[in-house]
C-alpha cells in the first residue's frame, strides 16, 4: 500500500490551507532529483547581510516529531493504542507509525471515505494526512534499502554491502513486531494486516522517507518539516534552516549570497557525510564534496581460534568495527577499533575473565587485565596498552597488523568486483542508472580511502617494528624457534628405527 498520489501544482493550495508561506520561491520537478526549490527573482544577500530573507515559513504544529505524534495520539484513541503496544521505543519508530497510519488513512479517504470531518473510523484526519501524497514514488528514491537484489549487488565488496543487509534484517525484525503487536487490537488487525494494507516493502520505503527527509531542528531536535523537506543538496548550498523566535522552522538565504531567477537552492545534507552516509541515507552521492573527511566503517570479526572470543564480544557490549576517515584536502588518515585493541589481547599478557557474584546472587563476567578489574574498560584499551611500559608497541603492532589486514582483505574484495567500476547503464539493463552511477561514485572513494590507510598503517608497523621492546621480543621468539629445530634435529639424529 502506498500513499495516493498528488501532483505538486496542488501543494500551492495544501500550503495556504495550512499556513505555510513561500516566498519568491516555488517547489518544482528538477532533473535527476526528484522536486526541489527554485528561486522566482533574482535574490541577493551580497550587500545587505543584516536582513536575511525569509524564502519559506512552516508554524510549528505542522512539524513532526516525538512530541507531535504524541500530541496526537491524545485526540486519536486507536493510534494511542497502536502507539502503546509498537511504539515509543525511539523518535524514529514512533514517526515511522504515524507515518503508516497517514499513508493508510490517506488511502482510505481518497477511496472511500471522505475525509472532510477529519474522522474517519480508524483514526483522524491532519495536515499530514494529505502532505504524505507529495511523498516521493518509491522508485524514484535511491535508497540501497529499497534497491532490487540485481542493484544491491553493485555494492560488493563496499562498506555498504554488509550494512545494508545488516540494515534490511533489522527492518524485518522491527516491522514483524509491529504486525505482531498490533495484530492483537482488533481495528489495526483488521485495517493493516487482515486487508493487507500493507507490507514489509511499505515499512522499508517510510524508513527510507524517515531518514531521508528528516532534519535536526535546533530546539525542536529530529524532525520532519513538510515543504522544508522539499529541498535538495548541494556542497555549496545557498539557503539554510532555523527556528524563529515563534518556533515556526524557517527556510533563510545564507549571508554573501547571490541566486538567480529560476535558479534551485538547496541546503547541505551535513559536510561530514561519507559517500556511504550519503548513499545510504539519501540514495545519490555528491561528486563535487569535496570538504572535510571521506570515512568508512567496516565490521571486525574476533580471531576465529581464539578462546576467549566469545567473552570478549560480551564485555566489549556492542558490534566490533573499524573506523576510517581520510581528509579530503591533506589526505590524512585517522583510525580507530578499540575492538582491535582488545582482541589483541591473550591470557599470556595476563588478560583473564572471572565470574563474580553479587549479593543478590547475580553472576556478572568480568574481565582482568594484569589482576586490574577493566570491565568498564574494555572500549578503552588503547589507553591501557599505550600505559603498559613492557607490552605497549608489540600489543600496538598486533592491533595495526589486525586492522591492516582487515582493510586488505575488504580492498582484495572491492578489486575482485573491479569489472562493475567501468560498466555503463547498457551493460546492466536490470540496474536504474542512478543506482550504478552512486555505486561507481562508492566504490572509488571507498578503493581510494582504502589505499591510503593501508599505506598509513604500514609506516605505523614499520615504526613500531624498530621499537626495541619488540625487537627482544621478535628476537626471543627466533632463538626459541631455532632452539625448537636444533631439538628436533638431535631428536631424529637419535631416531634410530
Ligand atoms: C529531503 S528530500 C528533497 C526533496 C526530494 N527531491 C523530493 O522530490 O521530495 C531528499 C531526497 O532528494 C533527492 N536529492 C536531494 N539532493 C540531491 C542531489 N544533490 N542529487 C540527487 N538527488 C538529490 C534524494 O532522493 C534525497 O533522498
Amino acid at each position: 500500500m502506498l500513499p495516493p498520489h498528488l501532483p505538486i501544482e496542488a501543494l500551492p493550495a495544501w500550503a495556504l490551507l495550512n499556513d505555510v508561506a513561500f516566498v519568491d520561491v516555488k517547489v518544482k520537478a528538477i532533473e535527476g532529483k526528484g522536486y526541489g526549490l527554485v528561486c522566482d527573482r533574482k535574490l541577493s544577500t551580497k550587500e545587505d547581510t543584516f536582513d536575511l530573507p525569509t524564502l519559506v515559513t512552516v508554524p510549528h504544529n505542522l512539524v513532526l516529531n516525538i512530541e507531535a505524534v504524541e500530541e496526537y495520539a491524545k485526540e486519536d484513541r486507536n493510534f494511542k493504542q497502536l502507539l502503546d503496544v509498537a511504539g515509543h521505543h525511539s523518535a524514529r519508530g514512533t514517526i515511522l507509525l504515524f507515518l503508516l497510519v497517514q499513508t493508510v488513512l490517506a488511502s482510505r479517504t481518497s477511496a472511500s471515505e471522505p475525509a472532510a470531518t477529519g474522522h474517519s473510523s480508524v483514526g483522524v484526519s491532519n495536515p499530514w494526512t494529505e502532505y504524505v501524497k507529495f511523498l516521493p514514488d518509491p522508485l524514484d528514491l535511491l535508497v540501497p534499502t529499497l534497491w532490487t537484489e540485481h542493484e544491491r549487488l553493485l555494492l560488493r565488496g563496499t562498506s555498504l554491502e554488509s550494512a545494508v543487509k545488516a540494515k534490511i534484517s533489522a527492518l524485518t525484525a522491527e516491522f514483524l513486531a509491529v504486525r505482531e503487536a498490533s495484530s492483537d487490537i482488533l481495528v489495526w488487525n483488521e485495517m493493516l494486516w487482515e486487508r493487507e494494507m500493507v507490507g514489509f516493502r511499505d515499512w522499508i520505503f517510510l524508513d527510507a522517507v524517515y531518514r531521508s527527509r528528516c532534519l535536526e531542528l535546533p530546539r525542536s531536535g529530529q524532525s520532519m518539516v513538510p515543504c522544508i523537506d522539499m529541498i535538495n543538496h548541494s556542497a555549496n548550498p545557498t539557503v539554510y534552516y532555523d527556528e524563529n523566535a515563534r518556533d515556526e522552522t524557517v527556510l533563510l538565504l545564507r549571508p554573501d549570497t547571490d541566486v538567480s531567477s529560476g535558479e534551485e537552492v538547496t541546503i547541505s545534507y551535513g559536510d561530514a557525510k561519507s559517500a556511504a552516509e550519503m548513499l545510504f541515507s539519501y540514495g545519490f552521492v555528491d561528486p563535487a564534496s569535496t570538504a572535510g573527511e571521506d570515512s568508512l566503517v567496516l565490521p571486525l570479526d574476533p580471531f576465529p581460534d581464539d578462546p576467549l572470543a566469545k567473552a570478549k564480544l560480551v564485555t566489549f557490549g556492542k558490534p566490533p568495527k573499524i573506523h576510517v576517515a581520510r581528509d579530503k584536502g591533506s589526505g590524512a588518515v585517522r583510525w580507530k577499533s578499540p575492538f582491535a585493541y582488545l582482541m589483541c589481547v591473550n591470557e599470556e599478557d595476563g588478560l583473564e575473565f572471572r565470574v563474580l557474584q553479587d549479593n543478590d546472587g547475580n553472576r556478572q563476567l568480568r574481565i582482568f587485565w594484569l589482576d586490574e578489574d577493566v570491565t568498564e574498560r574494555t572500549t578503552d584499551f588503547e589507553t591501557l596498552i599505550r600505559n603498559h611500559k613492557e607490552l605497549s608497541a608489540l600489543l600496538s603492532l598486533r592491533t595495526v597488523t589486525v586492522v591492516q589486514e582487515s582493510l586488505q582483505a575488504q580492498l582484495d574484495s572491492l578489486g575482485f568486483n573491479s569489472e562493475l567500476d567501468s560498466m555503463t547503464p547498457s551493460d546492466l539493463p536490470l540496474v536504474r542508472e542512478g543506482c550504478l552511477s552512486s555505486a561507481i561514485l562508492l566504490r572509488q572513494s571507498e578503493t581510494d580511502i582504502l589505499r591510503s590507510a593501508i599505506e598509513a598503517l604500514e609506516k605505523e608497523r614499520c615504526t613500531l617494528l624498530e621499537d626495541k621492546t619488540v625487537v627482544a621480543y621478535l628476537g626471543s621468539m627466533e632463538t626459541a624457534k631455532s632452539d625448537l629445530v636444533d631439538e628436533e634435529a638431535s631428536n631424529e639424529d637419535d631416531d634410530f628405527s
